[in-house]
C-alpha cells in the first residue's frame, strides 16, 4: 500500500494548483469585456472589434491559473452564452456603467444566466466599466440597478473600474482570487 492519505493530499493539491480554473466573462455588446481582458493579460488597452463568437486566454493572477473566455455579448449570440457554462468558476460580468437605457437589458440578461443550474456555485464580479465618462454610475448605483442585493445564495462583489487606464481591475481580480481560494 504506497499510497497514503498524505500523497493523496498532495496530488490532489498539484492538481487544483496546476488545472485553470474556467472562468467566464459576460456582458452586453461593448460593456468592455474584450477590453478588460487584454488589460488583465497584456496590462495595456488594445483596440477592439465586437466579439463573434469569444476570445480566450490565460491569465494567472497572485498564483491562480485562470483561462478566461471573453463572450460576445451581442443580442443575436447571448443565446450562446449557455454552451460555455459547463464546469465554470467564477462569471466576470461587464456593466457599461454610463449606457443607462441598457441597464434593465443587462439586468435580464444577468438574472437569466444566474437561473441557470450549471452556474448555482460560480462566483460572481461585476464590473462597473466606463468610470472615465462623466454620466457613469457608481457601483452602488450599478449593483442597485441589475438587482444584486436581492442575490440569494450567491458569493457576489462589484466594483468600480475603467479598462481605458486600468483603474479598479486589481481590486476586483483580488476579491474573485481570494473567493475562488476559499472555495
Ligand atoms: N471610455 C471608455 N471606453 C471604454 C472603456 N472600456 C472599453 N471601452 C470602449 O468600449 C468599446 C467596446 O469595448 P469592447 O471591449 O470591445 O466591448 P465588448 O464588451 O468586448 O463588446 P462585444 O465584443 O461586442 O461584446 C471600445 O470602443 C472600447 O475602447 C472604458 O473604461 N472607458
Ligand atoms: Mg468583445
Amino acid at each position: 500500500m504506497g499510497v497514503t492519505f498524505s500523497s493523496l493530499y498532495d496530488a490532489l493539491w498539484l492538481w487544483r494548483r496546476e488545472t485553470p480554473v474556467r472562468v467566464l466573462m459576460l456582458g452586453l455588446d461593448s460593456a468592455g469585456k474584450t477590453t478588460i481582458l487584454y488589460r488583465l493579460q497584456l496590462g495595456e488597452v488594445i483596440t477592439t472589434i465586437p466579439t463573434i463568437g469569444f476570445n480566450v486566454e490565460s491569465v494567472e493572477y497572485k498564483n491562480i491559473k485562470m483561462q478566461v473566455w471573453d463572450l460576445g455579448g451581442q443580442s443575436s449570440i447571448r443565446p450562446y452564452w449557455r454552451c460555455y457554462y459547463a464546469d465554470t468558476s467564477a462569471i466576470i460580468y461587464v456593466v457599461d456603467a454610463a449606457d443607462h437605457e441598457r441597464l434593465a437589458t443587462s439586468r435580464a440578461e444577468l438574472q437569466a444566466m444566474l437561473a441557470e443550474e450549471e452556474l448555482a456555485n460560480a462566483k460572481l464580479l461585476v464590473y462597473a466599466n466606463k468610470q472615465d465618462l462623466p454620466n457613469a454610475l457608481d457601483e452602488g448605483q450599478v449593483g442597485a440597478a441589475i438587482g444584486l442585493n436581492e442575490l440569494r445564495d450567491r458569493q457576489w462583489s462589484i466594483w468600480r473600474c475603467c479598462a481605458k487606464d486600468g483603474t479598479g481591475l486589481t481590486e476586483g481580480l483580488n476579491w474573485l482570487v481570494d473567493a475562488l481560494r476559499n472555495k
